[in-house]
């Protein structure tokens, strides 16, 4: 759909810089660094973990020096019977994602962005997704990487989003949009907090 009006037009262009601006930096921090925060970030997880209690949980795989939670996936995971980890898979452009049981050592497959995710499995719906931060807010609106995916998808599902990045993507205001819904919880290297209202 063409912006509205000229006001439109200039926050679709500062999203975009702080977009573009978040990624440079994170992409930028050495390999060891993000490794060292990932790890404080994940300490902050399993607090909220056991305050949230999910038995499915959405994450992502690792794009773009995104934070790597892969290992402490692997950990939550198995330290409870009856856990199920799941990645999204984008079936389609402009469409909700799905997710899918993730198990270490499984058959992957690349998806259009060159994103691996599980090769065959049914749906579920987690009771939470770890869903990637590049820019962010204190009231927990995010920037991904434009495709409006995780805005259509977790508009149509009952789950709790908790949004997870560095602090260096913190902005004053991501401009949300009237399509943004906004993480319940944010985590960072700096700790998990709920987003303000
Ligand atoms: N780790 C991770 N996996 C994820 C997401 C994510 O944010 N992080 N997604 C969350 O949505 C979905 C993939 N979304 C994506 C949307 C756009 C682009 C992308 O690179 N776009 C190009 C331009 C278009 C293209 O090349 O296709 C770009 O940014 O330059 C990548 C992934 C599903 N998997
Ligand atoms: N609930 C929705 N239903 C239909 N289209 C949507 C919805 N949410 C977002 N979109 C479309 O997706 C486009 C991109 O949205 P936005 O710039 O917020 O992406 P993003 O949040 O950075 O990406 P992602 O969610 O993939 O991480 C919007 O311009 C809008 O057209």
């Amino acid at each position: 759909m063409a912006p509205a009006s000229a006001l439109d037009v200039d926050s679709a262009a500062q999203r975009k810089r702080l977009r573009e601006a978040a990624l440079r930096a994170r992409q930028a921090m050495p390999e060891a660094q993000r490794a060292c925060l990932t790890l404080r970030l994940a300490a902050h997880l399993d607090g909220l973990m056991a305050l949230l209690q999910p038995r499915r949980l959405g994450f992502c795989w690792p794009y773009r020096a995104e934070p790597d939670l892969r290992q402490w996936v692997c950990g939550w995971r198995v330290a409870a019977p009856g856990r199920v980890a799941a990645l999204p898979v984008v079936l389609e452009r402009d469409a909700a994602m799905v997710f899918r049981a993730w198990e270490p050592d499984q058959p992957m497959v690349l998806d259009r962005h060159g994103i691996p995710h599980p090769a065959a499995g049914d749906s579920l719906i987690p009771d939470v997704v770890l869903v990637p931060l590049n820019a962010f807010d204190d009231c927990g609106f995010r920037l991904g990487y434009g495709g409006g995916y995780f805005d259509r998808t977790l508009a149509g599902m009952d789950t709790v989003a908790v949004g997870v990045g560095f602090e260096l993507g913190r902005v004053p205001s991501t401009l949300p949009q009237p399509h943004d819904k906004p993480m319940e919880w944010i985590v960072t290297e700096a700790g998990a907090a709920r987003a303000l209202p």
